[in-house]
């Protein structure tokens, strides 16, 4: 028979009310203790992925701002971002070979295209056919001279005639579609210019290609244009004159419509739709145009700010290969890690190393922070970035040709970034560590306002938990 414990009596019963009493005293004391705390936050990733915007972002936010010194500076830097982006796609039109008023539109080209598909698909299954009957060795159907007849002709429709030449006209175009054919219709035209235009030049002609546009080219380009930005100085109209004409012809056009061939600064959209107010004298840029400003960091800054009784130390560093030898001086008593990825990078190349996939290098960077033994206990908190570029471009560039293993829906937004999410998370290694991924918009405040309230609430989740008081 086993003996029954006894009720406790009404003392016992206040002691242990006392005791939780204290113990309730106790932990709400250690918890302000906490609220007088300084976690070091750490924002790490690969160059571009929007580090520094995140920390703008946290200046305006929590009412840091800016200092009169810096508005100066990043008026200077979007003044010169602008004139960056328009000698890049002018050097981008002649390295992919882009006449300028080539429009991948017009209805000619369309009608050759769809052709050249035609012929390339006939020609594919001939090959194909012709392969598999030398394999059985039985006589092809369609004999070799065939078979040439049939490239000669897919050849023969890349040379554009006159009446596509001069129906090319000068107009603000959309983004277009990436197309293997039409790139090699425009550098057909591109080549027969340049050898028109020699020809021309060597009968004596001046200047073959004198109109507008080609002198808005040499404007961009010149000596003196350069000299004209910088603090205080007053760009020139006709800078602005000729940026005008520029982003408005449509060869230009379907050349930033395959900026993910070349490097150009992702503010290029955002900079020519304000380029009048940006180049206007006494230009003062707007905390939007501060956010899409583009300096590359070189070296690490610290910056502090409060929210909800802590501070935060906030690390920004430079993300370039070159740059990432420096991370390591700043990785001791870290609380948290703010890690982005450019998710639009998928198709990509780095900047500083050529033919290396910015999504890829992103991967190697994540899969080393996130198993590295010292983090083991920091919080780990993925950014994938940009997801107002990467939605734009699942329009017309497919993950699948650069992510073999995703089999789902190119078109859809849900379905890729899940892909990639799923991609990242799968990297730690770590046993019962969490990632704590969110889609971000980084030069929208007001999605950014939200998520970093997200942020916090967990960062101090997480501190609280490795103090042992959740
Ligand atoms: N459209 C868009 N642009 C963004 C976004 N995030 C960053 N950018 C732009 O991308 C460019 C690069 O951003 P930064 O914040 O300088 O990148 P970073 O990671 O600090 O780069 P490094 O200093 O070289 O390591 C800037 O022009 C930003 O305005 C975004 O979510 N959407
Ligand atoms: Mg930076």
């Amino acid at each position: 028979m086993g003996c029954a414990a006894s009720a406790p009596t009404a003392e016992e019963k206040e002691a242990e009310a006392r005791d939780n009493e204290i113990e309730k005293q106790l932990l709400q004391e250690k918890r302000e203790l906490m609220s007088e705390r300084t976690i070091k936050l750490l924002l790490l990733g690969a160059g571009e992925t929007g580090k520094s915007t995140i920390l703008k972002q946290m200046k305006i936010i929590y009412g840091v701002g800016f200092t009169p010194a810096e508005i100066l500076l990043f008026a200077t830097t979007i003044q010169l971002n602008l004139l960056q982006c328009i000698k890049t796609l002018t050097m981008a039109m002649d390295i992919l070979k882009i006449p300028y008023g080539f429009d991948p539109e017009n209805p000619t080209v369309m009608q050759r295209k769809h052709k050249i598909q035609a012929l390339e698909k006939e020609l594919n299954q001939e090959l194909s056919h012709v392969m598999s009957a030398m394999a059985s060795n039985s006589p092809p159907e369609m004999s070799a001279s065939n078979l040439q007849a049939l490239a000669e002709e897919t050849a023969g429709l890349m040379s554009p005639s006159s009446s596509i030449r001069s129906s090319f006209h000068l107009s603000s175009g959309r983004v277009l579609q990436r197309d293997g054919s039409i790139a090699k219709m425009a550098r057909r035209i591109y080549e027969e210019d340049m050898e028109e235009e020699a020809r021309q030049n060597r009968k004596g002609s001046f200047e073959l290609k004198g109109d507008h546009v080609m002198k808005s080219v040499r404007v961009v380009n010149s000596e003196r244009i350069q000299k004209e930005f910088g603090a205080g100085k007053t760009i020139p109209p006709d800078f602005l004159k000729a940026v005008e004409i520029l982003w408005s012809d449509k060869g230009v056009q379907y050349c930033f419509s395959r900026s993910n061939e070349y490097q150009l600064v992702e503010c290029c959209p955002y900079l020519m739709k304000n380029m009048k107010r940006i180049c206007a004298p006494g230009f003062k840029p707007t905390e939007e145009d501060i956010l899409n400003a583009r300096i590359m960091t070189t070296t690490v800054s610290e910056t502090r700010f409060i929210a909800d009784n802590i501070t935060y130390r906030v690390f920004d560093v430079g993300g370039q290969r070159s740059e990432r030898r420096k991370w390591a001086a700043f990785f001791d008593d870290v609380e948290a890690i703010i890690f982005l990825v450019a998710i639009s990078s998928f198709d990509q190349t780095c900047a500083e190393a050529e033919g290396m996939n910015r999504m890829v290098e992103s991967i190697n960077v994540f899969s080393s922070i996130v198993n590295y033994p010292l983090f083991k206990k920091t919080g780990i908190i993925l950014f994938l970035n940009k997801i107002d570029l990467f939605k734009e471009k699942i329009k017309t560039s497919q993950v699948s040709n650069y992510f073999p293993t995703f089999k789902g829906d190119n078109t859809s937004f849900e379905e890729t970034s899940r892909f990639f999410v799923e991609k990242f998370d799968s990297l730690n290694g770590i046993p019962n560590k969490t990632v704590y991924t969110h889609l971000t918009w980084a030069t929208d405040t007001k999605q950014i306002t939200k998520i970093l309230k997200d942020v916090r609430a967990c960062i101090r989740k997480l501190n609280l938990e490795s103090a042992g008081l959740e």
